[in-house]
């Protein structure tokens, strides 16, 4: 049997990871190649799933972190996924708390050593909440710049809207923390998908145990509209809201707008996307530090 590539999308929530496995399996289906992916979301409901297109096989792991509580569940879904199906390239789209290295090592169980060829760790970066990280837990600040520093290939994302001289101090963190790793600088995570396919891992067998320590308190947690609710209103909620909510996304209706749409938000910013689907208008909310009685208070108060 022919061993497995896997690809490791980290990166923190929100920065992208989804947007670019999304033009990766684009470009695997043009060249009829035989991807799989194995999903991992801190919240209870699969809002990323949805990226996946039906033929392609999608093993998910929800409601925790693979570099936690779930490794062992990890192995077990990756070892699946290659008997079953013989990929190619493996995707792990890892939870955006996830610490990289505890993913490596968990690809590199002894038992894994028949299915998995290499490998390789990619960070995708929020470049402007890199740049404003300061405003962030320490356990955060820790997080981000590890997944910087254990990169095989760094990505350094939403980048357009960046000045010279901030693009300039990307360059010198990654000097600084990373300076033998290969970056990009991307918008939206387009990025040419052969050096993602030709990427090799540079962390063969002499990677660093992960701090002990590290892991967030983040939490998550799902909530339900009854109906349509104003745009206004979801909004005025947004900008009071407090900065440890560092990502959202799922379902929701607009008063006066036509059909479902989906809610993305990440760094400060709501997007939205009309959904074709009829869904249940849930959203995931993720951050550290939460109250969540209050967080639901205040939405069941929306309308
Ligand atoms: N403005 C801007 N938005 C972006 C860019 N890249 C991604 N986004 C948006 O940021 C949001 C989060 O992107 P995702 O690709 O879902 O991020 P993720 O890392 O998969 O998120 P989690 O899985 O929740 O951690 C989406 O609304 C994207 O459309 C970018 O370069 N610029």
């Amino acid at each position: 049997m022919n061993k497995a590539k896997v690809i490791i999308l980290a990166g923190f929530l929100g920065s992208g990871k989804t947007t670019l496995l999304k033009q990766l399996l684009m470009e695997e289906r043009q060249k009829g190649t035989k991807p799989a992916v194995l999903m991992n979301e801190i919240g209870a409901v699969s809002i990323d799933s949805d990226a996946v297109q039906g033929d392609v096989p999608l093993s998910e792991l929800l409601n925790g972190c693979v570099c936690c509580t779930l490794q062992d569940q990890l192995e077990r879904q990756l070892i699946i996924l290659c008997q079953q199906h013989q990929p190619e390239t493996i995707y792990i789209e890892a939870t955006g708390v996830a610490h990289p290295v505890d993913i490596l090592d968990a690809c590199l169980s002894p038992d894994l050593l028949n299915y998995i060829e290499e490998t390789v760790i990619i960070s995708i970066i929020d470049s402007p909440r890199w740049l404003n990280r300061d405003v962030m837990s320490i356990q955060s600040k820790m997080l981000l710049s590890e997944q910087v520093k254990h990169a095989d290939f760094l990505i350094w994302n939403k980048t357009g809207e960046l000045s010279a001289a901030e693009k300039n101090q990307l360059q010198e963190d990654q000097n600084r923390l990373n300076p033998n790793t290969s970056a990009v600088m991307t918008d939206f995570s387009r990025i040419d998908a052969e050096i993602i396919k030709n990427l090799t891992s540079s962390q063969k067998g002499n990677h660093e145990p992960a701090a002990l320590g590290r892991q967030l308190k983040v939490k998550s947690f799902v909530y339900e509209f009854n109906g349509p609710i104003t745009k206004e209103s979801f909004e005025n909620w947004l900008r009071q809201a407090p900065d440890s909510i560092y990502r959202m996304k799922g379902y929701m209706q607009f008063i006066g707008e036509k059909g479902t749409i989906l809610m993305q938000y990440s760094y400060g910013l709501p997007q939205y996307e009309p959904e074709i689907m009829k869904k249940p208008l849930k959203v995931v909310i993720i951050g550290e530090g939460l109250d969540v009685e209050l967080l639901r208070g205040q939405l069941e108060k929306l309308s």
